[in-house]
C-alpha cells in the first residue's frame, strides 16, 4: 500500500481520482465554479481550468439549454425548504454528445445565513439512463400490446380473484372497464363457468402441467348471456417455488364454436325434417346399449317404413312426398317419449330407438301407439292422404348384442311385417311374437266380445258363520265365446284393464248384477246383498259414483244390496280425488269392501280413515294354513283388527273342513269357498238359493 505523508494528499488524492466531479460553485447566474476536481475533464470534455471562474466557459452553459430552468427551480426548491438538492439533467459535452448527470448537493451559508455558495458531486449517469429508457420504451410497447391486443389477458390469485385485466377481457365479459371487471368478481369459480367444476378442471391442469393451452368453456357475461371462450394460462412462482399468480389469455370463441355446432348438427340431422340421421343413429344405439347393460333393462329398435309412400311420391310429385315425410317426422316424434329418439335413415325410412325398458308390453303400446299416430287421414295441397307403415322391431339384448346387429334384425322384421299386410309390427324374437300375436288377437277379441255381448255373470254364495245362512253372493265375470269353452277373467281382465276397455265391460258387470239382485228379490223374495268387483282403472273414472247412482235408478235395487269389492292397491291412491270418490259411493248407501286384503302393499293407517265396511282375507292366506301355522296367526290378526275397527271379516277361498273350523273358533263373520259353493250360472245360482235350508229369510 502507498504510504500517504499526510491527510491532505490523501484527500486530494481521493477527490481527484473520483470519477465524478467533485465541485464548490457560487449561488450565481453562471453557477461560477470556485472548485471543480479532475474528474470534471472526463465528465464535461473540459479540463478544471476551463470552468474555473468561468474562464472559458461556465456552468450554466454546460448545462443542457433545455434543462437549465428546470435544474434551477429544483436546487431552488430544495434550498428554500432547507434540504439537500438532488436532479438529474442533461449536460453538453465538450465533444458536442448530450449526456445525463445526476447532481446531488448542499448548500453553504454566510454568516447571515443566506446561501453564497453550493458544493456537491456530479456522476454520468449516461449508462443508467440508458437502461432506464430501453425499459421505458418497453414498458410503453408492451402496455400499448396489452391495452391494445383483442386478446384478453388476466393475472388472476390462486384462489380465484382478478388481480389485474386488460380493456378486452372487460369488453369480452361485457364490462365498461377492467376496474368494473375486477370489482364484480368475488369468485371466478362461482361467477364464471356455465359448468359447475370447470374452474376446479382449470386449477388441476395448472397444478398438474404448471400451464394449460386452448382450455375452452361456456362462460357468463355481466348481462348473464353466454359466450364460448379458449384460455391459454400459466403458473407465476417466486423463487423458493410458491405460487404468485395465474395468468393468461382469452380468445372469444363464441363464432367458432357457433359454426362449428352448426356444422355439427347439419352432420348428424336430416334437413328436410330436422330428425337425427344416420350419423347419430350408430352413437344413440350405443349410447342406450350401454344404458340398458347399466340398468339392467332392455331396450328396443323399431325399423319403420311408410307403406304407400312410393306411390305417392311418385303420383303426386316430390313436393308432396316431402311435406308428407315432415308431417310424419312430426308425428313419429310424438307418439314417443322424450328419452326416445327417431331417426330419419332416408327415403320414407326411419328407426325408432326405445330405451330404459322394464316391461316388453311397453314396447306393444308404443308400436300401437305409432301405429295410429301415422295412420290418421291427412291433407296436403287440398288432397286427402291416408298412409300407414309397418314396423320390424328387435330387442336389445334379446335379439342381438350390437347395434349393426340389432339393426339388422329389426329390418328382418319388417320385412315380415310388409309381408303380414302391412300396417302392423313384428318382432324379430320368436317367442315375443306369439304372446303379441296373442295379445293382439285377444285384445281385438275383447273388443269384438263386447259388442257381441259374450260376457256372463256367475254367483258366488257368502256364508254368514253366526247364522249359517247365505248372506250375499259375488259377482264374478266369465267370457262365453260363442261354441267356445268359458275363458277366465284371469285371461282377460288385465287387457281390459290396460287398454281401458274394462270401462265398458266394468259398467255392465254392475248393471248385470244389480239387475240380478233385484230380479232374484222381486221373483224369490230373497234379499240377497251382491258384490261387484269394480278394478283401479274403473275406479280412477271420475263419474262412477254417478254411473252406480243411475244404474240403482234404473234397475231400483236399493243400495245397501250392492257391494263394491276394491282391491288393497287401489287404496295406495290417496288423493284427495280418490277420497272424494269413496264418499260418495258411501254417501250413495252402498257398501264398500277391501279385496285381497293382506296381498297388497297400503299402509293400514287407511282403515280408520276410509268408511270401509267389509275386510276380504285374501285366500292365499286361507289355502295354506295346515302346512304353513304362521297364516293362521295372520288371519287371527286381521280377525281382531277388524273387530278393533269395527268393521266384518270375510275369507275366501275356504275349501276344507279345517278352514272352516278355525276360521269360525277365531271370530270370522263371514266366508266364501268351493267349500260352501262354487261361483255358479245365474240359474243355478237361483235355484241353489232356494234349495238350501240356510238361505237367506224371505222379506
Ligand atoms: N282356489 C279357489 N278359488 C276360489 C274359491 N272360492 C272362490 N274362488 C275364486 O276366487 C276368485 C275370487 O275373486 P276375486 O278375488 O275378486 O278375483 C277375481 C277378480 O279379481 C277378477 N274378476 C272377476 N270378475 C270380475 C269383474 O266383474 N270385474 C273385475 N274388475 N274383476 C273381476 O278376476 C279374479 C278371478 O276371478 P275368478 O276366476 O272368478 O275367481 C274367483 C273365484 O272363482 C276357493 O275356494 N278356492
Amino acid at each position: 500500500m502507498v504510504a500517504f505523508k499526510n491527510d491532505k494528499h490523501m484527500h486530494d488524492a481521493l477527490i481527484h481520482n473520483l470519477e465524478g466531479m467533485l465541485y464548490c460553485c457560487l449561488y450565481d447566474q453562471d453557477w461560477t465554479m470556485v472548485f471543480v476536481s479532475n474528474g470534471c475533464k472526463e465528465l464535461t470534455g473540459y479540463a478544471p481550468e476551463d470552468l474555473l471562474h468561468n474562464q472559458y466557459i461556465s456552468y450554466e452553459a454546460v448545462t443542457f439549454a433545455e434543462d437549465r430552468v428546470m435544474v434551477r427551480d429544483t436546487i431552488q426548491n430544495a434550498l428554500t425548504e432547507g434540504n439537500r438538492y438532488e436532479v438529474e439533467y442533461r449536460i453538453n459535452h465538450a465533444d458536442g454528445s448530450v449526456i445525463w448527470v445526476l447532481e446531488r448537493g448542499n448548500p453553504i451559508y454566510n454568516n447571515a445565513g443566506m446561501v453564497i455558495a453550493l458544493e456537491g458531486y456530479i456522476q454520468n449517469i449516461a449508462k443508467r439512463k440508458g437502461i432506464e429508457q430501453s425499459l421505458l420504451a418497453a414498458e410503453l410497447k408492451y402496455r400499448s400490446i396489452f391495452e391494445n391486443t383483442l386478446e384478453g389477458i388476466f393475472q388472476t390469485t390462486a384462489d380465484g380473484h382478478y388481480l389485474i385485466v386488460n380493456q378486452s377481457l372487460a369488453h369480452m365479459y361485457g364490462y365498461s372497464s377492467p376496474d368494473e371487471l375486477i370489482h364484480a368478481f368475488n369468485s371466478i369459480q362461482e361467477q364464471l363457468y356455465v359448468k359447475p367444476g370447470r374452474r376446479e378442471e382449470f386449477v388441476q391442469l395448472l397444478k398438474e402441467n404448471e400451464s394449460v393451452e386452448k382450455f375452452e368453456s361456456l362462460v357468463y357475461r355481466k348481462d348473464k348471456s353466454t359466450i364460448w371462450i379458449s384460455e391459454n394460462a400459466r403458473v407465476v412462482n417466486d423463487e423458493s417455488g410458491n405460487i404468485l399468480y395465474y395468468e393468461g389469455t382469452v380468445e372469444n370463441i363464441t363464432a367458432r364454436k357457433n359454426y362449428e355446432e352448426k356444422l355439427e348438427y347439419q352432420a348428424m340431422h336430416d334437413s328436410l325434417t330436422g330428425l337425427p340421421n344416420r350419423n347419430m343413429l350408430n352413437d344413440r344405439l350405443q349410447l342406450c346399449i350401454n344404458f340398458a347393460n347399466r340398468y339392467k333393462n332392455k331396450m328396443a329398435v323399431a325399423f319403420l317404413d311408410l307403406d304407400q309412400f312410393k306411390l305417392i311420391n311418385d303420383s303426386m310429385g316430390h313436393e308432396v312426398g316431402d311435406q308428407l315425410l315432415v308431417i310424419m317426422a312430426k308425428r313419429l316424434s310424438s307418439a314417443v317419449r322424450e328419452i326416445d329418439t327417431v331417426v330419419r335413415l332416408g327415403g320414407d325410412e326411419f328407426v325408432i330407438v326405445l330405451t330404459n325398458i322394464d316391461d316388453t308390453n311397453d314396447i306393444f303400446m308404443s308400436m300401437q301407439r305409432i301405429l295410429e299416430a301415422v295412420a290418421v287421414p291427412l291433407t296436403i295441397n287440398n288432397m286427402d292422404y291416408l298412409v300407414t307403415c309397418s314396423i320390424g322391431v328387435s330387442i336389445y339384448p334379446d335379439d342381438g348384442l350390437d347395434a349393426n346387429l340389432l339393426l339388422r334384425n329389426a329390418d328382418t322384421a319388417m320385412y315380415k311385417a310388409k309381408k303380414a299386410g302391412r300396417n302392423n309390427f313384428q318382432i324379430y324374437t320368436q317367442a315375443l311374437n306369439a304372446a303379441l300375436t296373442e295379445r293382439v288377437t285377444l285384445e281385438y277379441n275383447l273388443r269384438q266380445a263386447i259388442e257381441l255381448e259374450e260376457f256372463i255373470l256367475h254367483y258366488q254364495p257368502k256364508v254368514d258363520f253366526a247364522t249359517g245362512k247365505v248372506c250375499g253372493a259375488e259377482a264374478l265375470i266369465r267370457w262365453q265365446p260363442e261354441g267356445q269353452d268359458l275363458i277366465s277373467p284371469l285371461k282377460f281382465i288385465n287387457i281390459a284393464e290396460e287398454t281401458g276397455l274394462i270401462e265398458t265391460i266394468g259398467e255392465w258387470v254392475l248393471a248385470t248384477a244389480c239387475y240380478k239382485a233385484k230380479a232374484l228379490q222381486q221373483k224369490t223374495g230373497l234379499h240377497v246383498p251382491i258384490a261387484v268387483n269394480v278394478s283401479p282403472r274403473q275406479f280412477r273414472q271420475s263419474n262412477l259414483a254417478n254411473t252406480i247412482k243411475k244404474i240403482l235408478a234404473v234397475t231400483q235395487l236399493d243400495p245397501s244390496y250392492l257391494e263394491l269389492e276394491i282391491t288393497e292397491n287401489t287404496l295406495i291412491d290417496d288423493s284427495s280425488k280418490f277420497i272424494e270418490t269413496l264418499h260418495s259411493l258411501k254417501k250413495l248407501g252402498v257398501k264398500l269392501a277391501i279385496d285381497d286384503f293382506g296381498t297388497g302393499y297400503s299402509s293400514l293407517a287407511y282403515l280408520k280413515d276410509f268408511p270401509i265396511d267389509r275386510l276380504k282375507i285374501d285366500k292365499v292366506f286361507v289355502s295354506s294354513i295346515e302346512e304353513d301355522p304362521t297364516n293362521k296367526a295372520i288371519l287371527k290378526a286381521i280377525v281382531v283388527l277388524g273387530q278393533s275397527l269395527g268393521i266384518e271379516v270375510i275369507a275366501e277361498g275356504v275349501e276344507t273342513q279345517y278352514q272352516y273350523d278355525y276360521l269360525k273358533s277365531i271370530g270370522c263373520d263371514q266366508l266364501q269357498g268351493y267349500y260352501y259353493s262354487k261361483p255358479l250360472p245365474e240359474q243355478q245360482f237361483e235355484q241353489f238359493l232356494l234349495t238350501q235350508p240356510n238361505s237367506p229369510t224371505p222379506q
